[in-house]
């Protein structure tokens, strides 16, 4: 067997994710059964500060060899990355993957894409113009189980899907009107593009378009029509955002819900129901657990008599680092279409990326949450304290 295609990383950022995708990074290929890719870890940026970098290297067991920088611009200009990772807040992914295409790198980065879909396709026409990999990091549709979901959707198994009912709600409803994030966080900050919708709905988004356009067939392909409501909290974000998305050529209806307020898991277990519900003609799917780490299907069909067959997806460990989170497919996605020498993946071409920011716009639009200029332009500028980290 040929040794495997190996992919050198570099990651922009050292939060939460950041930490997770890297110790995914890390993990044996082999624990997950793949055997044709695997990953280094080279190098490392914090904006705060190279003793930042420098902690978070040791802290997820990466080589020492791995460099750590105290700039985003010093780790896009470093000869040996292959790939950068974008792990900022979305406020931030325009800005940084720009700084890293315009350095002539390969980018891997986080939801949701951008801030506007307008950034979106300045991003993709710049990967084209420069013949770089471009890829949003919607590790999901990676997963076996949602594999699973298109190949049983495209082979006819529950017939012509019509609707798609999704949900990803985290109950943090607090007393006097609150939510439970402190105002200056993330999930709620418009400065750092706060919000359900962005941060959430785009898996309800996720299981809407894998299943109601990414499996229509590529002549037939059509963009939805979006009627929105959306509440907004004190700071400006969107704090419940519910989306009916309609396909008129295909006649299919998608439903895609997000809150800060309810849960779409209000157990934790299985006993609530599935948050995902894929209706065909012919039956159903059903996807449960929560719809970004999904754990298992129930195929309900007119032909098992309304009799569900449940198959179970377990996320696979790294023994020796005891440690898997499911990140790792979509890295293993990257490395073989760098491998392939291919600019886009398959499981989510730029064009659907492009769709689907376009959805969250109108969305955005009708339920008139706007968002900072510094945040929201599609001009690139490398002095960007969103690059340079000048809060
Ligand atoms: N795929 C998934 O499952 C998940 C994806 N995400 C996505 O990842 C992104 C980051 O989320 P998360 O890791 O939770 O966020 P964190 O707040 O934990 O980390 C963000 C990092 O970005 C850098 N940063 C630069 N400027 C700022 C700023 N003004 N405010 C805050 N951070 C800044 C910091 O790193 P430094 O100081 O080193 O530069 C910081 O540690 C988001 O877009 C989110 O949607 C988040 C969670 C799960
Ligand atoms: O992508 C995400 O998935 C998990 C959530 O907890 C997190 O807020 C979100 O960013």
């Amino acid at each position: 067997m040929s040794s495997p295609y190996t992919v050198r990383w570099g990651i922009l950022a050292t939060g939460w994710i950041a930490e997770t995708f890297t110790k995914d990074l890390l993990t044996s290929p082999a624990s997950r059964d793949v055997h044709d890719v695997r990953h280094e870890v080279v190098a490392v940026s914090s904006s705060s500060s190279k003793e930042r970098a420098a902690e978070f290297i040791k802290k997820v067991d990466a080589p020492s060899s791995a460099k750590a920088y105290g700039s985003y611009h010093e780790l896009v200009a470093d000869p040996d990355v292959d790939i950068i990772y974008v792990a900022t807040p979305h406020s931030h992914h325009f800005q940084n993957a720009m700084l890293a295409l315009d350095a002539g790198k390969n980018v891997l980065c986080e939801k949701s894409l951008t801030v506007t879909a307008a950034q979106t396709r300045k991003l993709i026409e710049t990967a084209r113009s420069k013949n770089l990999f471009f890829m949003e990091a919607v590790w999901t549709r990676y997963f076996p189980l949602s594999i699973k979901v298109r190949e049983l959707i495209t082979s006819g198994a529950i017939g012509n899907v019509y609707r798609t009912i999704a949900d990803l709600s985290v109950g943090r409803d607090a007393p006097e009107g609150k939510i439970d994030f402190p105002d200056e966080n993330r999930m709620v900050n418009a400065d750092l593009a706060g919000g359900a919708l962005l941060d959430l709905g785009i898996y309800a988004l996720t299981w809407v378009f894998q299943s109601l356009y990414h499996t229509q067939p590529e002549a037939e392909k059509e963009a939805p029509n979006v009627i929105a409501a959306v509440n907004k909290y004190h700071t400006g974000a969107d704090e419940t955002t519910s989306i009916i998305l309609q396909f008129p050529k295909h006649k299919s209806h998608g439903i895609a819900l997000t809150s800060l307020r309810v849960a779409s898991e209000p157990d934790n277990k299985d006993t609530a129901g599935a948050s995902i519900r894929i209706q065909g003609g012919l039956g159903e799917i059903q996807v449960v657990g929560p719809a970004y780490r999904p754990r298992q299907l129930r195929v309900i069909t007119k032909e098992s008599d309304g009799k569900a067959e449940v198959i179970d997806f377990a996320i696979p460990k790294d023994k020796e680092r005891d440690w898997g989170h499911g990140m790792f497919w979509e890295a293993d996605e990257a490395a073989r279409c760098l491998r392939d020498g291919q600019k886009e993946s398959k499981t989510l071409p730029w064009s659907e990326s492009i769709v689907i920011m376009e959805v969250m716009d109108e969305t955005l639009k009708q339920g008139g949450v706007t968002y900072p200029e510094l945040i929201s332009t599609d001009v690139f500028d490398p002095q960007s304290p969103l690059n340079t980290g000048k809060r």
